[in-house]
Order: C-alpha cells, then structure tokens, then sequence
C-alpha cells in the first residue's frame, strides 16, 4: 500500500544548535489506516503533530528531513500553499476541547469555518453538512447544539462536536492528539469508539496521538513508539503486543492501567530499560550535526 503520509529523517530542535526535540523520526501511514504515537509524557508525540500541520511554537523548526503528504515535501512548500494544502486535506482534533472552541462563538460557526473559509462552499450548505455530521456524532438535536455556547454543553459533546468539525470537510488525514484525555473514563470510551466507526465508514487515515497503550490496543494497526524524540520501535500493533515487543514497549504495556482488570498492579518502567535508551540517545546526537 502507498503511504499517504510519510515522514523521513525528520529532526526539529529548539533553536539552531538547541536541544533535539525529534531525532530522525521516520514514519509512513497509509490512506485509511490508523497508525498511534506513543511514550511518555515530553516523548515528542504532539511535536510531529505540529510539525505536519506547519504549527510548531515559536522557536521550535524543522532542521532535516521530510514530511510528504500524497508525495509532496510539506516543508519544502511556500507557507500558503502548504497552509492551504493542509486546510483542505488534513483535520485535528486537539486535546481539550473547551481550549479549542471560541467560548464567545455559537458551535455550529465553529463547525462550519472551514468549509467555508478553506473550501469555499456556500454558508447554507456548510450549515446542512455541520447539521448531518453533528447527527452521525450521535448529537440528538443538532439545530439547537449548533445555537449552543461551548459552555452550553457537556465536556464529551463538546469533544463531538470537535470530531464532527475534523470530519466535516473529508480529509484525508485526521490527528488526533490525546482527544479524550480531558474526558472520564465512560464518555473516553464512546468517544473512542465514535472516532473508529467514522473513520472506518469515511476511510479516512488516522494518526492518534496518546500516552495510553490500552487506546491504541483497541484502534490502532500500526504503532511508532517514542522514546525522547526517537522511535525506538515500530510496526504492526499484532506484533507490538504480540509475544514479544520491545522492552520499551512491553514496559509501556506493563505501566498502563486495565480498566477490565482493575486488581493488577501497575509495573513502572524498570531502571535498566531506561539506562539502555538514554544510552542509544546519547549515540544518535553524537553522530547528528545540526545541518
Ligand atoms: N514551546 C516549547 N519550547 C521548548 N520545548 C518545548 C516546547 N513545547 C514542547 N517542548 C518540549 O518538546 C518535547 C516534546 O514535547 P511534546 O509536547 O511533543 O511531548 P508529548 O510526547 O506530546 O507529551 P505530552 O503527552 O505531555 O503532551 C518535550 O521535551 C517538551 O518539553
């Protein structure tokens, strides 16, 4: 299958010279699959998220390698063709939702915004769409919830009416980037389960950003496992929590709490593990000058 999305070598650092935040992550996600990012917290997961949206903080850049989306260089793009690209083409669906609505603006102009300014449809089409996709998000009235207020609405509505927005325009590519940390565990649960049907039924190529392995277990192929910046393993998820993963990964596993399982105990990730990819850190920015 050809990749959609593939990332080669890609190094950010802080400055030039600065702290290496991603160190040669390469990575490939194919049109219709869900590939997860995850590590720990500071592993760098919403940093290859910024970097493909072109949204880095201020400060933070790209120093090598590539990002091709449908086989263009995103970073060798001029900034308003790659914005645009990504306007049209790929969709986030962030991490707190309240955060991400305008709480001055009703929801179904929030919904509506990109349809209109990136794609350019007409105001009462975009609204008809915003109104059918708020009904696939399973929201029982979307006329009013588009009247609404952020405020208005409970936390897991208005992480729906995020996923809603994400999907309106039919990207090709959605990242979501830890989209039910603010939510409690049942609401986490359907949420996840909304994002799997939608993006099974629309084929749309998912990149989930989380810390937690139990999520990507249950909606991920394919997984790259970061460690400082680095994957340290990546593959089929059949394979990572086959038999035999990677001591990180296994470590992961082992440190991530079971919700069906609520008496077993939680292993922190074991000292010598750790020592053993600081170690191969160390050995990557030996070798690595800032080009
Ligand atoms: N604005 C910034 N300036 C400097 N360093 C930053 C900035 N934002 C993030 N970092 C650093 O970049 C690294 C990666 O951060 P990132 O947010 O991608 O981690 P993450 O894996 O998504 O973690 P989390 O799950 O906590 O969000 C961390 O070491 C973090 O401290």
């Amino acid at each position: 299958m050809s990749a959609l999305l593939r990332i080669e070598g890609l190094n950010v650092s802080v400055g030039r010279g600065g702290p290496r935040l991603l160190r040669d992550v390469s990575l490939s996600v194919a049109a219709g699959e869900t590939h997860g990012l995850v590590g720990e917290s500071g592993a760098g997961k919403s940093m290859i998220g910024k970097a493909i949206a072109g949204v880095l903080p201020r400060g933070i850049a790209v120093r090598s390698g590539r990002i091709l989306f449908d086989g263009q260089d995103l970073t060798a793009l001029p900034r308003r063709a790659r914005r645009r690209l990504v306007g049209e083409r790929i969709a986030i669906i962030p991490q707190d939702p309240l955060t991400a609505l305008n709480p001055c603006r009703r929801i179904g102009g929030q919904i509506t915004d990109r349809l209109v300014h990136i794609l350019g449809w007409d105001a009462g089409r975009a609204r008809a769409r915003a109104a059918e996709l708020l009904d696939e998000v399973a929201i029982r009235e979307p006329g009013r919830v588009m009247q609404a207020y952020p405020h208005e609405v409970s936390g897991g509505m208005r992480q729906r009416v995020l996923i809603a927005a994400a999907f309106a325009a039919e990207p090709a590519l959605i990242i979501a980037d830890e989209p039910t940390t603010a939510l409690d565990v049942t609401v986490q649960r359907q949420v996840l389960r909304l994002i799997g049907e939608l993006q099974a039924r629309h084929g749309t190529a998912l990149l989930f950003v989380t810390h937690d392995m139990g999520v990507v277990a249950k909606l991920c192929r394919s997984l790259s496992v970061l460690y400082a910046g680095k994957v340290v393993d990546q593959g089929p998820a059949a394979r990572i929590f086959g038999p035999d993963p990677h001591p990180y990964a296994r470590a992961l596993i082992a440190a991530t709490p079971r919700y069906d399982r609520p008496e077993e105990s939680l292993m922190p990730v074991p000292e010598a593990v750790i020592a053993a990819l600081d170690a191969e850190v160390a050995a990557a920015d030996r070798d690595w000058t800032d080009g």
